[in-house]
């Protein structure tokens, strides 16, 4: 019995000690109307996160029927995970069944009535759409974390004690749990993991999957997401398993079988350690991708930005950003050199000039990135100068714009690297710290460090203006044998004395 250590939460946490039940509630599975996969799903992933499952029960949509299994459930195992019977209609009884069993009533919490309103845009609680934000007094909230876009959730999971209460819908709790299983792992339990980045639809390589899971499948737990905006994969492949040869084998399966369309080298997530990233690419420490010239240019770049930020405080510096290649390249090495110098960016400003009819893809692109970043934009609508001027009036602190200005682009040859702004335009200095990259330098950058970048880049456009002026490049235009017109993305141009080929 000395074994036995109990930790804070009257559990223990030896291995053996990680235990869950499974609870799935609804009349049509009982009825055979559903087949329920939800059991089969959570014990598999259990079973990986090295939580021993030791009972699945279904029941009927009747409140005793909930509570009397809850009661006996939660006594038993440290996790109790519900399924079912929290939609909308009088049917739904899973809260209402947890309530009698730990003998406390419903409220509607505050949170999940926030959450209601942003979603159903409502928060009257007389709409049926707001029984789900009534929940057991001691209800507390879980939001998860999707790994795969890299966002939290937007809906919480309810726990109550120690029951998890998870959606009906198989890809909606399929989400949630994801999302949150690292709340389950047992710290003792082993676990390898990898993952695999395609270029390739998910449905011209299911076969492979599904060959992969009936060989793998027992000890390897095998997912796949497609990724609809993502400028450097359509497919993420996700191989989980106790033991490492297992994973192993199964990997070099998928490596012999999908080389055609394998993404190498993807970095999920290139804002973190950027600094570090970006430096050492100068120290020639990653320098197989760049050539020596590059990394000279680049040095040169992180200087000039160094001299910026020296030479003005932080709020008098401003990165010109309107979502385009060139400031996104810029601004991740503007990122890089404060997160070098201080630390944090929260008060890095960006100026974005609003002018023609912007594309829609070039502002959704802004406001992702605005929010990576953790920047402040200003957005002044207008022709440039003109919005330049209106800016210098409303925010007069601001004395240089950081700006991604390459010495190709028109009337652009005579530049240097700090040039004051011309006779006749507001007064500032402009700071060019890309202004010797080339066309094919710009895109190495880029793509070598997995930046994200406006989606028309993929779509054939390869610099961008307003839509009035702005077509897809037709260098970049290709014909398929039907006659069928599509383009190349933008980073293989490979004459780039056609980059502005698409502008008028
Ligand atoms: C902050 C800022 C300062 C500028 N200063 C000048 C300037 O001094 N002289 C000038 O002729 N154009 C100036 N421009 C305009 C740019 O040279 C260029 O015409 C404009 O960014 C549009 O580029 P695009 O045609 O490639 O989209 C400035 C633009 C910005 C955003
Ligand atoms: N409307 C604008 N608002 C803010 N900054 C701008 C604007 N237009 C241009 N700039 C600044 O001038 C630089 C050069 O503009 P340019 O259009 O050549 O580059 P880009 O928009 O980054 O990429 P692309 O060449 O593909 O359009 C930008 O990188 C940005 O710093
Ligand atoms: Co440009
Ligand atoms: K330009
Ligand atoms: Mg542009």
């Amino acid at each position: 019995m000395a074994n036995v250590e109990n930790s804070s939460n009257g559990f223990s946490k030896s291995t053996n000690q990680f235990t869950a039940g499974i609870i799935v509630i609804g009349d049509e599975i009982l009825k055979g109307q559903t087949m329920d996969t939800n059991s089969a799903f959570l014990t598999k992933k259990l079973f990986h996160l090295g939580v021993k499952v030791k009972k699945i029960s279904v029941v009927p949509d009747e409140l005793n029927a909930i509570s009397d299994e809850i009661t006996a459930f939660s006594s038993k195992f440290n996790f109790v995970i519900t399924s079912g019977g929290i939609g909308p209609t009088h049917d739904d009884l899973t809260f209402e069944g947890i309530a009698k069993a730990f003998d406390e009533k419903l409220y509607p919490h505050p949170e999940i009535i926030n959450v209601c309103k942003k979603f159903f845009g409502t928060d009257d609680l007389k709409n049926p759409k707001l029984k789900i934000a009534y929940v057991p007094e001691s209800a507390k909230l879980l939001f998860g974390y999707d790994k795969i876009s890299q966002k939290d959730l937007q809906f919480p999971l309810v726990v109550i004690k120690n029951v998890y209460v998870f959606p009906g819908v198989p890809h909606l709790m399929e989400k949630s749990f994801q999302a949150l299983e690292d709340h389950f792992r047992n710290p003792d339990g082993k676990s390898f993991n990898s993952t695999i980045y395609l270029d390739e639809n998910e449905y011209s390589i299911t076969h492979i999957i599904n060959e992969a899971n009936q060989k793998f499948g027992s000890n390897v737990a095998l997912g796949s997401y497609p990724k609809f905006h993502n400028n450097y994969y359509k497919v993420c492949l996700t191989l989980e398993s106790p033991s490492k040869d297992d994973l192993d084998n199964c990997m070099t399966f998928f490596l012999k079988k999908l080389q055609h369309c394998l993404v190498t080298d993807y970095d999920r997530d290139p804002i973190l350690n950027a600094s570090d990233k970006v430096y050492n690419i100068c120290q020639r420490i990653v320098s197989h991708k760049f050539d020596a010239e590059f990394c000279e240019k680049l040095s040169n770049s992180l200087k000039i930005l160094e001299k910026c930020f020296n030479s003005y405080k932080l709020d008098e510096i401003c990165v010109g950003f309107n979502g385009g290649k060139d400031c996104t390249a810029l601004l991740h090495l503007v990122y890089a050199v404060i997160i070098k110098t201080r630390g944090d960016v929260s008060e890095l400003n960006c100026l974005y000039i609003r002018r023609g009819q912007p594309f829609p893809e070039v502002e959704h692109f802004i406001k992702k990135t605005v929010k990576k970043y953790n920047i402040k934009l200003h957005t002044v609508t207008g022709r440039i100068k003109d919005a330049l001027i209106s800016f210098k009036s409303v925010k007069p602190n601001f004395k240089a714009v950081i700006m991604g200005t390459r010495l190709t682009d028109p009337h652009s040859s005579h530049l240097q690297d700090f040039s004051p702004t011309d006779e006749g335009w507001p007064e500032y200095m402009r700071v060019h710290p890309i202004l010797h990259w080339t066309y094919g330098e710009l895109w190495s950058f880029i793509r070598n460090l997995s930046l994200p970048y406006c989606s028309l880049y993929d779509v054939g456009y390869s610099s961008l203006g307003s839509m009035e002026n702005t077509h897809p490049n037709p260098s970049l235009q290709r014909t398929d044998s039907k006659g069928n017109i599509s383009y190349n993305k933008a980073y293989t141009l490979t004459d780039f004395t056609f980059e502005r080929s698409g502008r008028n």
